[in-house]
């Protein structure tokens, strides 16, 4: 009676990003709590090779090949590829990049690169979904952000910038859409090992330190984050709106 249901069946999801690292945990965990996924990346391959992976869960997949940039490209695939019948019932805003830079060097190209890849596109993709969440009054929105954009870290300002702007888009649009009971919620996660963290994690003194300033003294496993986005995602957060949840092992408590 007071245990809800963390089930996804019958839902339709979304993840930018969803082949590799935190995006592709989340797609799999989404696949194996029920849910169809619209698997959006760059890379062909990689992205009928996930779609063949969540069918092999039995649920549906729907390849969208582009650039979050290009944000119309995907929502132009989308509209071709999925049911008319269908509708977006999860939408994970997860694609992003940083350009390790020290302020003092950064150039313009590379502020749209990241700008456009991490804050521009996450918010005209929660546009489109929204639009269809308000005409069922239900849906969920979460945005991965960072602990880079709670905490000054030194891996690039225009990335914290923009994980900033991911945490403060959540609490407005959650403002915004929960008459619609539309749930805008974020991740902000400390490290975890996926092709962006790889070289870095590869140097041990960096590990070291990273394991110095997190309370639990250890990286997370990709399934600890997968679980956080399944809670956001299915009815147990149903009065959960605006919220940004850090899976960083206590780093952000950590004052001294
Ligand atoms: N890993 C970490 O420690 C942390 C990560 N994050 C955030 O989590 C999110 C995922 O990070 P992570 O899994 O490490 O990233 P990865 O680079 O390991 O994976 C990124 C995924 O997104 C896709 N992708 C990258 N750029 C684009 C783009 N422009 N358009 C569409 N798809 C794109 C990649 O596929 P393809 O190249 O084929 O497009 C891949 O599927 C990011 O927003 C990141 O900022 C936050 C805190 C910590
Ligand atoms: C924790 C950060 O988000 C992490 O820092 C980096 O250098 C990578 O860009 C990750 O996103």
């Amino acid at each position: 009676m007071y245990l809800p249901s963390f089930s996804l069946h019958n839902k339709l999801a979304a993840v930018t990003g969803a082949t590799k690292g935190i995006g592709y945990a989340i797609t799999m965990a989404y696949a194996e709590a029920g849910a169809d996924i619209i698997v959006i990346a760059r890379t062909e391959e990689d992205v009928h090779r996930v779609v063949q992976e969540v069918k092999s869960y039995g649920q549906k997949g729907y390849p969208v090949v582009a650039d979050v940039k290009d944000y119309l490209s995907i929502i132009s695939q989308i509209e071709a590829t999925i049911p008319d019948e269908s509708t977006i019932d999860i939408w994970v805003n997860n694609a992003g990049m940083n350009i390790r830079n020290n302020a003092l060097e950064v150039q313009d190209e590379e502020w749209e690169q990241i700008v456009q890849t991490n804050m521009k596109s996450a918010f005209f993709l929660s546009q489109y979904a929204a639009r269809q969440m308000k005409d069922k009054q239900e849906g969920k929105i979460i945005n991965i952000s960072s602990v880079a954009g709670h905490v000054a870290l030194r891996t690039g300002v225009v990335y914290g910038m923009t994980k900033s702007a991911l945490i403060q888009m959540t609490k407005t649009l959650a403002l915004e859409w929960g008459e619609y009971n539309i749930h805008v919620n974020a991740i902000g996660p400390w490290y975890f090992n996926t092709p962006l963290t790889e070289k870095l994690l590869k140097n041990e003194e960096y590990v070291e330190e990273i394991k110095s300033r997190t309370p639990m003294r250890r990286i997370g496993e990709l399934k600890e984050l997968a679980g956080t986005a399944v809670f956001l995602a299915s009815e147990a957060s149903n009065y959960m709106t605006g919220q940004t949840l850090f899976v960083d092992g206590g780093m952000t408590i950590y004052g001294f």
